[in-house]
């Protein structure tokens, strides 16, 4: 039996195989995959190994291709997860599942931590690596609901809940455009950042053996909201307009002027103005940032389609994600909001029958008028300015719907 310490990765998915578990695996780490789909776990079973490629624009073929070896999987839906969970060698859970299935995997992680206690296991820690501002609080709060007294003692002292930001764009990958290429492997973008809050972990920090590639930060909210508010502010503006306009990948959505002009002024002059402002980034550095996102956007490598990024509309108008949040902050600046307006109205007008979330806004829309629906959505008050904004821009991207 293999006497490296363990990780558990939850959702073998782009993410997971495409960042979280290779850093992982190349620490030193012995990673277990857990997952809901069968075919997945299946594969990684019969493989225990596969490719992660790294895609760049400049290169006529992958320009880089890293093997991840090593690896096993187990369904997320029998015991054997829990006795993995129970294991003697665990360091650390990292999830990549979803926001929303958070609360599916919680029960489960409170079976693992009941486990540990019932077997007087190390400390681990837990890392839910999914795009938002304190997902593993989120999740922390969900596994507390389902332990008892004398667990939830055992876990204050002996497992860690620590938040992150985590970064690479990791778009479904298409096996047969790539030679010999395997169904687990994966694209990825060359960049990448993983942020995780010092203060929360618990046992040796860093954690040993260290996580090459992890970065550490104690004020992990500064950098949580420069990510969430920059990058996937601009991604989501880029995909709804992109899908207004009817581009399929981000790629050829950003390099439509009209676009471009909208998300660098939502990303410089708007979420970028009140981002410096709260947390005290240069000019200089929080400008490099945003071009660097905005060039990775352009990545056509990367082939990253619009409906991906656009998943889940309601998710991303929530109050504190991409669009809504930096708009509140702009608000709270006085920063007037004109591109962020138009993000937030392009994606109330993503009507795409595929995905769930989007035919429950649009049916909403439909139903309860847009003015009520977007101030109970977002909290912005109808005769606000921000809201009297959206509605306008709302009115013009109709134009563009009708236009194709
Ligand atoms: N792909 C990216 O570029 C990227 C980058 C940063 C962060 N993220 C975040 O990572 C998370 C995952 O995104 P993704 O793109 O990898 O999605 P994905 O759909 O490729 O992967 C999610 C995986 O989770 C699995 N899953 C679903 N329910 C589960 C359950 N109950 N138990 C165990 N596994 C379950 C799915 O089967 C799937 O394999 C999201 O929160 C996303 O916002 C994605
Ligand atoms: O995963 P979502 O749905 O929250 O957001 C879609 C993309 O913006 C996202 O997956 C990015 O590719 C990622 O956040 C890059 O780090």
């Amino acid at each position: 039996m293999s006497q490296k310490p363990r990780a558990i990765h939850f959702g073998a998915g782009n993410i997971g195989r495409g960042f979280i578990a290779p850093l992982l695996s190349k620490s030193g780490y012995h990673v277990v995959f857990t997952d809901v789909d069968k075919g997945i776990i299946d594969a990684i079973n019969e493989e225990h190994s596969y490719s992660v490629h790294i895609l760049d624009t400049n290169a006529d073929e992958d320009n880089e291709v890293e093997e991840i070896s090593y690896v096993k999987g187990v369904l997320s839906t029998t015991d054997d997860l829990i006795r993995e969970l129970a294991h003697p060698k665990l360091h650390i859970v990292t999830t990549a599942v979803g926001l929303t299935v958070l609360d599916k995997i919680a029960p489960t992680l409170a079976r693992g931590i009941a486990a540990r206690r019932a077997a007087g296991a190390r400390p681990i820690n837990i890392i839910a690596c999914e795009n938002a501002i304190g997902a593993t609080a989120q999740l922390a709060e969900k596994v507390r609901a389902h332990l008892g007294k004398e667990d939830a003692a055992y876990a204050a002292e002996h497992v860690g809940f620590a938040n992150c930001s985590v970064d690479r764009i990791v778009p479904p990958f298409d096996p047969e455009a790539h030679d010999g290429a395997s169904s687990l492997d994966v694209g990825v973008e060359a960049f990448f950042e993983w942020i995780v809050e010092r203060p929360a972990l618990k046992g040796p920090v860093p954690l040993d053996p260290p996580v090459e590639g992890m970065k550490l930060a104690d004020d992990l909210a500064a950098y949580n909201e420069r990510k969430l508010f920059t990058l996937n502010a601009g991604h989501a503006i880029t995909a709804y307009l992109g899908y207004l306009a009817k581009y399929s990948t981000v790629a050829e959505a950003i390099g439509d002027e009209r676009i471009a002009a909208t998300v660098r002024g939502a990303l410089h002059d708007e979420a970028g103005a009140a981002l410096r402002r709260k947390h005290r980034f240069s000019e200089e550095e929080h400008g490099a940032y945003i071009e660097t996102v905005l060039t990775r956007f352009a990545n056509a490598a990367v082939h990253d389609d619009v409906v991906r990024v656009g998943r889940q509309p309601l998710r991303k108008l929530a109050r504190g994600d991409r669009l809504v949040g930096p708009a509140r902050m702009c608000t709270e600046y006085g920063i007037p909001v004109h591109h962020l307006a138009r993000g937030m109205a392009a994606a109330l007008l993503y009507d795409n029958a595929k995905d769930e979330q989007s035919v429950e806004m649009c049916k909403a829309i439909k139903e309860r008028g847009l003015a009520p629906y977007f101030a109970e959505l977002t909290g912005f008050e109808e005769g606000s300015e921000v809201h009297g904004r959206v509605l306008e821009e709302y009115k013009e991207l109709e134009g563009w719907k009708r236009a194709q």
